[in-house]
């Protein structure tokens, strides 16, 4: 049997120590066990490898970019509530998502502390070895309001600058479910994909049909012309952390004319401060 890495480049013919993190070719392993173990022991040796962060993923599954890759993001953005809210199953999702990009080695960007759900995704991807990334506004630092933010902590000045610094440091963008905090952040991020301010990929983790009504109004502002149909695509969702961070993988920006003329307008205005900013439309 054989063995590959992260990477999914080099082969091994021994089983790594449990220090690394290996690739294990599950197609393989299936067949192996199915000839010599009970269901009971390679049920119990399977959970006892995932505890020790073994990933099993089939090597065909890797080798279709699907999973076990590096993935094209270097850092997410997650936007979700200062509370844990009263199901356990938007706990749960927290915790998954962050598991999810330390799968990935995916870090997490997120607005800093240890409260609510950004207590428990933050906790999940620096428990599992990921870089943490907490961007906070100077006057919400003191513990009693947003408790210890673990990783590393960025202080800004302002709610503003926060989420221009949250943008700019990540690659992608996910909302778990959240409050008012959690919808401006989301709505400001595909406000920005929108006027072609970024073209980063933009998802909604909608945790047990949490964000259906979001999503329902969405369809209704496209339904009756306040959102173009082609900027649909700007909202991408699924039901579990897996899904979506693969959506988000596999997402492609809107091609928009109108989005293209803003960015090389905006470009310009960045290399040439003062140019076009009072121009009129063409
Ligand atoms: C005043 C309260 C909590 C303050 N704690 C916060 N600490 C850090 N970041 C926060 C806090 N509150 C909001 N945020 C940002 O908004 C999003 C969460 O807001 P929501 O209204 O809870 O959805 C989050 O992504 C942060 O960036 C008690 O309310």
């Amino acid at each position: 049997m054989a063995f590959k890495d992260m990477q999914g480049s080099k082969w091994h013919d021994q089983m790594p120590n449990r220090q690394n993190t290996f690739i294990f070719p599950q197609t393989e392993v299936v067949l192996i066990m199915r000839r010599s173990d009970s269901g009971a022991a390679e049920r119990a040796r399977r959970r006892e490898r995932e505890r020790a962060g073994w990933q099993l993923r089939s090597v065909r599954e890797m080798e279709e970019n699907k999973v076990g890759r590096p993935s094209r993001f270097g850092r997410v953005c997650v936007f979700c509530g200062s509370s844990p809210g009263k199901r356990n199953c938007y706990q749960d999702a927290a915790v998954e998502l962050g598991k999810e990009l330390v799968a990935r080695k995916v870090g997490l960007v997120y607005g800093g502390g240890s409260v609510g759900l950004m207590g428990l995704v933050s906790e999940a991807v620096h428990q599992g070895g990921g870089h943490v990334i907490g961007i906070i506004p100077r006057t919400l630092m003191c513990k009693e309001i947003t408790g210890e933010t673990i990783g590393e902590v960025r202080p800004v000045a302002s709610m503003h600058q926060r989420k221009a610094e949250m943008a700019r440091y990540s690659d992608a963008f996910i909302a778990l479910p959240g409050g008012y905090g959690t919808l401006e952040e989301l709505l400001e991020v595909i406000t920005w994909a929108q006027l072609g301010i970024h073209s980063k990929p933009v998802g909604l983790l909608n945790v047990d049909g949490y964000y259906d009504k979001l999503l329902a109004f969405i369809d209704k502002a496209v339904d009756d012309g306040f959102i173009q149909p082609i900027q649909r695509r700007l909202v991408v969702s699924a039901s579990n952390a897996g899904d979506l961070v693969q959506k988000l993988e596999e997402y492609e920006p809107v091609q928009d004319d109108v989005v293209a003329r803003l960015r090389r307008e905006m470009e310009q205005v960045a290399l040439h401060p003062g140019n076009g900013l009072h121009e009129p439309c063409s």
